[in-house]
């Protein structure tokens, strides 16, 4: 009997040599794509050995026990007692290190390896090889060009921005001040966040009316949405089922579209730049900032605009003189809105719940920003430093809830870590593993944070933040690879916080339950936050 008459039995003869010779090979080409699996199986299961971590179903993993929900990270929480400083965790078999200690996330952090395997199977769809993915030359290369876009003195502008911007929100407060209802804080500021997004990265302003603009935005929620679906359905793991399944059409339709209205739009950009750049240059216009390494690159700006982020990725230029394509220059503005749009609003949003939920905090800010601010409606970036207590009050609601609540690598050399707590003084783990940051669980870890479900700014005071280890509190990442728009990110907290506090009084309307935690790409406030505003 030959291997085809097996496979294609009842009754159904087809037992040519073709058929045997397709049927090998799809067998071969099956067992090639499993044999990096097997191999990184056997390599996990030795080192699980050694790191330890709770019992889990031998088929589904710990994912239900760890996962998205409320729950799932409570009980990442109660796994330190037993595990204070790593331990392994599988998504079903897919088997990898979680570690939630400074001193081992020290070691995994402080080097640019590239991002784990789940990180990139996930992502990589819609971020391609954008800054968060890329790894190698190619993201050092890029990571040099992207940085001028977030220096000192081209963030200036985008404050200015932030402030105008935040006039949609005022009015919101002003409106519910009038009417004494409570309002849910979480969509208008995912709204107020995307406007500022689309603002200072391809000037355009987001209301109804400019549809284009209006669609790009609808599409890229939707596209953010498609991708924690997929994240949290195994049957939409396979890329061929993936592909075939309604939300993978859906995926490549709202990736077209969007990747077509970019294009559309760089090339615009690209010859407005050239037909400006012909023309002699008013000095005004002409902007030059140090990179990374310390050399000088001057960029042109569109007369009398602000330089927004595609007039830089549209000018920046490498050593050779070699600058970016339309399709990188794509994939870096996808990686921005994906990066920079949720983390922000999310860290707005916790921050008011808390603020909201301990008065005492608030009424110190808006006493700090009153004082700052005096009778101005406006925060300036000079001013934005003057306000260490609403900074505090920033950094404790991201210690709370960390927008983004983990980030993983793939180690590519073997990596020791030592902690004081295991009876092994110094664990190896090898090459090719997988290695997940829990920042949620380092946060709450009560080795690391006295009463760690206390919400307590004075943590972050200049003399306590000294006397923790670099590598406790990292929102924002840490190493090579942290996030490369930390300041535009808190400065855009800055000024829709200060702004709020000035003008309004939050209070927690009690009639709602407190918000559940869902831990999507970002962790979220389930329920929403209802919050009465009232003028001050
Ligand atoms: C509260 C706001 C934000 C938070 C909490 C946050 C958090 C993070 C974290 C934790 C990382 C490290 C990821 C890793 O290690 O794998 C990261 C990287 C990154 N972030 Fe942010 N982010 C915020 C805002 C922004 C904004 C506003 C932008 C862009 C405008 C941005 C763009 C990026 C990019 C491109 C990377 C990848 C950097 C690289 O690998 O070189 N982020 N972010």
């Amino acid at each position: 009997m030959t291997v085809s008459s097996v496979l294609f039995a009842d009754g159904f003869v087809f037992s040519t040599l073709l058929a045997d010779l397709l049927t090998l090979a799809a067998l071969g080409y099956i067992a090639a794509a499993m044999a990096p699996i097997g191999k990184y199986m056997v390599k996990f299961h030795y080192t699980a050995k050694i790191v330890g971590g709770p019992k889990s179903h031998w088929l589904l993993g710990d994912t239900a026990k760890y996962g998205y929900t409320h729950q799932g990270l409570m009980n990442s929480l109660e796994r330190i007692k037993e595990f204070p400083a790593m331990c392994t965790q599988y998504m079903g078999w897919f088997g990898h290190i979680q570690t939630y200690h400074p001193d081992c996330i020290k070691e995994i952090l402080a080097r640019s390896y590239p991002k784990s395997f789940m990180y990139k199977f996930m992502l990589r769809p819609l971020l391609r090889d954008g800054l968060v993915i890329s790894e190698g030359d190619y993201w050092k290369r890029h990571r040099r060009l992207l940085t001028p876009i977030f220096h000192f003195d081209i963030l200036k502008a985008h404050v200015d921005v932030f402030n105008a911007n935040s006039s949609s929100i005022l009015e919101l407060c002003e409106l519910k001040s009038k009417s004494g209802i409570s309002f849910d804080i979480t969509s208008p500021l995912a709204d107020l966040s995307f406007s500022n997004m689309m603002e200072c990265v391809m000037s355009k302003k987001v209301t109804k009316d400019a549809e284009e603009n209006w669609v790009y935005i609808q599409a890229l929620k939707e596209l953010s949405y498609l991708v924690f679906k997929r994240f949290t359905t195994p049957y939409l793991w396979p890329p061929a089922l993936f592909i075939l399944s309604k939300e993978g059409k859906k995926f490549k339709k709202l990736t077209k579209e969007v990747e077509d209205q970019a294009f559309k739009l760089i090339s615009e950009r690209r010859e407005i730049l050239l037909r400006q750049n012909s023309l002699e240059c008013n000095p005004e216009d002409e902007v030059m900032v140090n990179q990374e390494t310390g050399s000088a690159f001057t960029f042109r700006k569109r007369k009398g605009k602000i330089a927004d982020f595609l007039d830089i990725l549209i000018q920046t230029k490498d050593q050779e003189g070699k600058g970016l394509s339309d399709e990188e220059i794509n994939e870096e503005v996808i990686t921005f809105f994906s990066a920079g749009h949720e983390t922000v609003s999310n860290g707005l949003v916790w921050t008011l719940y808390f603020l909201a939920k301990y008065p005492e905090h608030q009424s110190l800010c808006r006493e700090e920003i009153r004082n700052v601010l005096g009778d101005q409606n406006n925060l300036t970036s000079s001013n934005m430093s003057k306000l260490p207590y609403l900074t505090q009050c920033i950094k404790e609601s991201m210690r709370m809830c960390p927008p983004l609540h983990l980030v993983g690598r793939c180690i590519s050399e073997d990596v020791t870590v030592s902690h004081r707590y295991n009876e092994f003084k110094e664990i190896k783990i090898p090459k090719g593993i997988n290695v997940t940051v829990n920042i949620w669980a380092l946060h709450h870890h009560p080795d690391i944070w006295k009463n760690p479900e206390v919400f307590d700014p004075s943590r972050f005071s200049a003399e306590k933040s000294h006397e923790r280890s670099p590598y406790a509190f990292v929102p924002f990442g840490a190493g090579p690879r942290n996030c490369i728009g930390q300041h535009f990110g808190m400065q855009q907290m800055k000024v829709v916080l200060a702004l709020m506090l000035r003008n309004y009084e939050f209070l927690l309307d009690t009639s709602y339950p407190n918000p559940s935690l869902i831990a999507a790409v970002v962790i979220q406030p389930g329920g929403g936050v209802h919050l009465f505003a009232r003028k001050v």
